[in-house]
């Protein structure tokens, strides 16, 4: 029925590799199908596979993933979908530009996970930072690469002290705090 379609979110989770991104779209998408809720997921890795295949790893590439998987969010949120973007977006205006096109149909929550690089070095779950640190992989992000951390994130959470549970608690209550203020007429 036209007007009455819930209004569409994308939870933006941006950090750098191995900072927890995979994992906690993943349990955020069993979270939401548990309720019936569908669930469009923009990972890095597979839109680097299937939609930014030509990309490299230069700033100019990353700002032109970005602003691609910006624009497909934005189409998804249009709809009343919900999105759940995975990806490093080193770049404070990239991931401003991507909000600008979601929140041109609908809300936008950026959750920075703030794992210092460090643990997600130890981590190291692809074997890419000693790649990296070997000079096998020029520009990996955080090692000779810049990663801007977010001037405004709705959510900051640091995976080496927060467990995986608790992460999916707080980015659906903060999804949810929205839709509860939609309702109440406050947004
Ligand atoms: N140079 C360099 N820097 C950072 N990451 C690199 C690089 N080369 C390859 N990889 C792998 O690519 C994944 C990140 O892709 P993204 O599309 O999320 O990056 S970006 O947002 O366009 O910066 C990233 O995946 P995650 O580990 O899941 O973050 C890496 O596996
Ligand atoms: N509390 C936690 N939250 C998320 N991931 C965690 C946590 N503790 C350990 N990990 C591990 O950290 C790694 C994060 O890797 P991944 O999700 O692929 O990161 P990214 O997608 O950001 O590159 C996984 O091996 C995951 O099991």
């Amino acid at each position: 029925m036209p007007g009455t379609q819930q209004r569409g979110v994308t939870v933006f989770l941006t950090g750098l590799s191995g900072a927890g991104k995979s994992t906690i779209a993943d349990a955020l998408v069993a979270d939401l199908e548990r309720d019936g809720r569908p669930v469009t997921v923009l990972d890095g890795d597979v839109v680097r596979t299937h939609l930014s295949s030509e990309l490299t790893f230069s700033r100019e590439d990353r700002d032109l993933n970005i602003r691609r998987i910006g624009f497909v969010a934005g189409e998804v949120v249009r709809h009343g979908g919900t999105v759940l973007v995975a990806a490093i977006a080193p770049y404070e205006a990239a991931r401003e530009e991507a909000r600008a096109l979601v929140e041109q149909h609908g809300r936008f929550l950026l959750v920075h996970l703030s794992t210092p690089l460090e643990v997600c070095e130890g981590r190291d779950v692809k074997g890419l930072y000693a790649r990296a640190r070997a000079g096998e992989i020029p520009g990996f992000t955080g090692i000779d690469d810049p990663y801007e951390p977010p001037v405004r994130a709705e959510l900051v959470i640091d995976t080496s002290v927060t467990p995986l549970a608790e992460s999916v608690a707080r980015i659906r209550a903060a999804m949810d705090a929205a839709t509860d203020e939609e309702s109440a007429g406050v947004a």
